[in-house]
C-alpha cells in the first residue's frame, strides 16, 4: 500500500530557500541603510554642518530607544504574541517609517522650515533621559541632525526587531535541515548590504557632479520600500505554511522575566555578553567613521572624470566584480568535490585582487573600506563550519580580539606614516582592513553559537534578547564618544578630510584589549567549569 506523504512549503527546498532569501533581502537592505550616511561623514559636516559629536549622536541614536526604553524586550514580546510574519512586516513597517524621517531630516526642504525652527530651539534634553545624563541630543546640536536622529532611532527599533524576527523565522523553516547554512547565508548577505552601502552611499551623494546627501538617503528609503515588500510577499509564504501544517505559528523560547535570574547568575553567559559589546563596540561604531579615518590618513588623488557615465559605468563594474568576489567565495563553501571548490575560490581570490587595483586606481575611500565586509562574506561560513566540526570557540574569539587590537593600532600609528606614499598607504590600509575583516569573520562565527553552551535551552531566546541588549549599549555610546574624542582632540579643524584619528583609535584598540582578557579568563572558566567552548558543535 502506498502512503501519501503530506508535503509542505517547507520540504520543498526551493520554497523555504526562498522564503530566506525574502527575509534575508529584507536584512540587507536594512543594513544598506544602517550606515546610509557612514561613508560620507565629510559631506554632512560640508553641506549639513554637523561636526563629529552631532555625527556620532545621531549615529548612536539608532539604538537609543532599544536600550534606553528597553524596546527590544517589548520587540521580543510582540514576537512571541502576533509571530514571525506579521512581526516581520511590522518591523519593516516601522523601518521605512524611520527612513523617511530620517531622509526629510537632509533635504533641503527640511532646511529653513518651521520644523527645523522648531527643532533648533526645542529638545535640546529631554527632562527623563537628562536626569540619567543619557540625553540623545545636546545644546546647538543642529536641527537636521536632531532629526534625523528621532527617525534613526525608530528606524533602529524596527531593525533590532527585524534581527531578532528573522532568525525566528530561520528557525521555523529550517529547524531540522541546514539551519546553520541558513543563518550564515543570511549574514553574509547583511555583510553585502554594509559593502553595497560603502559603494553606493557616496556614489548617489556626488550622482550627476552636484552633491546631495539627501539623494543617498533616499536610495536607502527606496531600499526599505523592497524589504517591505519581501516581507509582505513572506507573509503570504507564512500564512500557507501554517495552513499547511494546521499549526499555529510556533512559539518557542518566550522572552520571560523570570528566565532572567537563572541566564544572571551564569559567569560564562557574563564573559560572552561582556565580550560581544566589547568587540562590537570596537567594529559596528569603527564602521560608521572608517571611510573618513581613510579620507584623513590617506592621500587620495581622485582621477579626472571625463563623464558622469564614465564615472558611474566604473562604480558599477567595480561592484559587479565584488558581487562575482562574494558569490564564487560564498559557493565555494558549499561544494563537495574539491577541484570545484579551488576552481571558486581561486576565481573570488582573482576577482578580489582586481577589485582591489581598481580601488587603487580610483583613489577613493569607500571604495577601499567596502572590502571590509566582503571578507567576511567570503570566511564567515568556512569558520562556522570549523566551529561546528573543530570546535575552539574561545581560541578564536581571543584570535579575534588580537586581530582587531592589532588592526586598530595599526590604523592609529602607522598608517599615517605612509600618507605621503600614495602606493604605500593603499596596500597597508587594504591589508590591515582584511584582517580586520578575518577578525569580523572568527569572532561572530564563535560566539554566537557558544551561547547555547551557555544557558539552558528553554532560555535561548531570552539569552540572545538579553545580549543584544548588553551589546546595543556599546553601539549607542561609542558612536558618540568616537565623536566627541575626534572633535576634542582636533580643535580647530574645519577640514573634514583632515582629522586625526590616533586618539579615537586608541580607544578602539582599549576596547580590544579588554576584550582579549575577557577572552583569557573566558578560557579559563571554561576549562575549569567544562562549558565545552571548545569542544565541537558536531560530535
Ligand atoms: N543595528 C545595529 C547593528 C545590529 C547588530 C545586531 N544586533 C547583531 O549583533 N548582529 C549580528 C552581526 O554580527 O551582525
Amino acid at each position: 500500500m502506498t502512503q501519501e506523504i503530506q508535503k509542505t512549503l517547507r520540504d520543498s527546498a526551493a520554497m523555504r530557500w526562498t522564503a530566506l532569501l525574502l527575509l534575508a533581502l529584507a536584512m540587507f537592505c536594512s543594513y544598506i541603510f544602517m550606515d546610509i550616511l557612514s561613508p560620507i561623514k565629510d559631506l554632512m559636516q560640508e553641506y549639513r554642518g554637523w561636526d563629529s559629536t552631532a555625527f556620532g549622536t545621531m549615529q548612536g541614536s539608532e539604538v537609543f530607544l532599544n536600550v534606553f526604553v528597553f524596546f527590544l524586550i517589548f520587540a521580543g514580546i510582540i514576537l512571541d504574541k502576533m509571530g514571525v510574519r506579521f512581526t516581520a512586516v511590522l518591523s519593516a513597517a516601522v523601518m521605512l517609517t524611520g527612513a523617511i524621517v530620517k531622509w526629510y531630516a537632509v533635504t533641503d526642504y527640511f532646511t529653513g522650515s518651521s520644523l527645523e525652527v522648531w527643532f533648533n530651539n526645542n529638545l535640546n534634553y529631554i527632562p527623563v533621559f537628562d536626569e540619567l545624563g543619557v540625553s540623545p541630543f545636546y545644546e546647538g546640536m543642529p536641527a537636521s541632525a536632531k532629526f534625523a536622529a528621532c527617525g534613526f532611532m525608530i528606524f533602529g527599533c524596527g531593525c533590532e526587531m527585524a534581527g531578532i524576527t528573522v532568525s525566528r523565522g530561520i528557525v521555523k523553516w529550517f529547524k531540522g535541515r541546514e539551519m546553520a547554512l541558513a543563518m550564515g547565508s543570511e549574514m553574509a548577505l547583511a555583510r553585502l548590504g554594509v559593502a553595497t552601502c560603502m559603494i553606493f552611499s557616496p556614489f548617489f551623494a556626488k550622482l550627476g557632479g552636484n552633491i546631495s546627501v539627501s539623494r543617498s538617503v533616499a536610495f536607502g528609503v527606496v531600499l526599505m520600500c523592497i524589504a517591505l515588500i519581501m516581507t509582505i510577499v513572506y507573509f503570504f509564504m507564512d500564512k500557507k505554511l501554517d495552513s499547511q501544517t494546521g499549526e499555529a505559528e510556533e512559539k518557542d523560547d518566550p522572552f520571560k522575566i523570570s528566565d532572567l535570574g537563572q541566564i544572571l547568575t551564569s559567569s560564562g553567559f557574563w564573559l560572552v555578553a561582556l565580550l560581544c559589546v566589547l568587540y562590537y563596540s570596537a567594529i559596528f561604531p569603527f564602521q560608521k567613521y572608517a571611510v573618513n579615518m581613510l579620507q584623513c590618513n590617506l592621500t587620495l588623488v581622485e582621477p579626472s572624470q571625463d563623464s558622469f557615465w564614465a564615472s558611474s559605468s566604473v562604480t558599477i563594474v567595480q561592484y559587479v566584480i565584488m558581487l562575482v568576489v562574494a558569490a564564487a567565495g560564498f559557493a565555494s563553501n558549499f561544494q563537495k568535490v574539491k577541484r570545484n571548490q579551488l576552481i571558486l575560490l581561486a576565481i573570488s581570490i582573482i576577482s578580489l585582487i582586481t577589485y582591489c587595483y581598481m580601488g587603487y586606481m580610483r583613489q577613493s575611500a569607500e571604495s577601499i573600506f567596502a572590502v571590509f565586509p566582503l571578507l567576511a562574506v567570503l570566511i564567515t561560513p568556512i569558520l562556522g563550519s570549523y566551529v561546528d566540526h573543530k570546535g575552539k570557540a574561545a581560541s578564536m574569539l581571543i584570535l579575534g580580539s588580537v586581530l582587531l587590537i592589532a588592526c586598530h593600532l595599526t590604523f592609529a600609528f602607522i598608517l599615517p606614516l605612509f600618507k605621503d606614499s600614495a602606493v604605500g598607504g593603499i596596500i597597508i590600509a587594504y591589508a590591515t582592513i582584511l584582517v580586520l575583516g578575518s577578525s569580523f569573520s572568527l569572532v561572530p562565527a564563535s560566539l554566537w553559537p557558544s551561547v547555547p553552551k551557555l544557558v539552558d535551552a528553554k532560555v535561548i531566546g531570552s539569552a540572545y534578547a538579553l545580549i543584544f541588549w548588553i551589546q546595543n549599549i556599546g553601539l549607542w555610546l561609542f558612536p558618540l564618544l568616537i565623536g566627541k574624542v575626534l572633535d576634542k582632540s582636533n580643535p580647530g579643524v574645519t577640514d573634514p578630510t583632515k582629522f586625526d584619528y590616533t586618539a579615537p583609535l586608541i580607544m578602539l584598540a582599549s576596547l580590544g584589549i579588554a576584550a582579549l582578557l575577557l577572552g583569557f579568563v573566558l578560557k579559563a572558566v571554561d576549562k575549569k567549569k567544562g562549558l565545552g567552548l571548545e569542544e565541537p558543535n558536531i560530535k
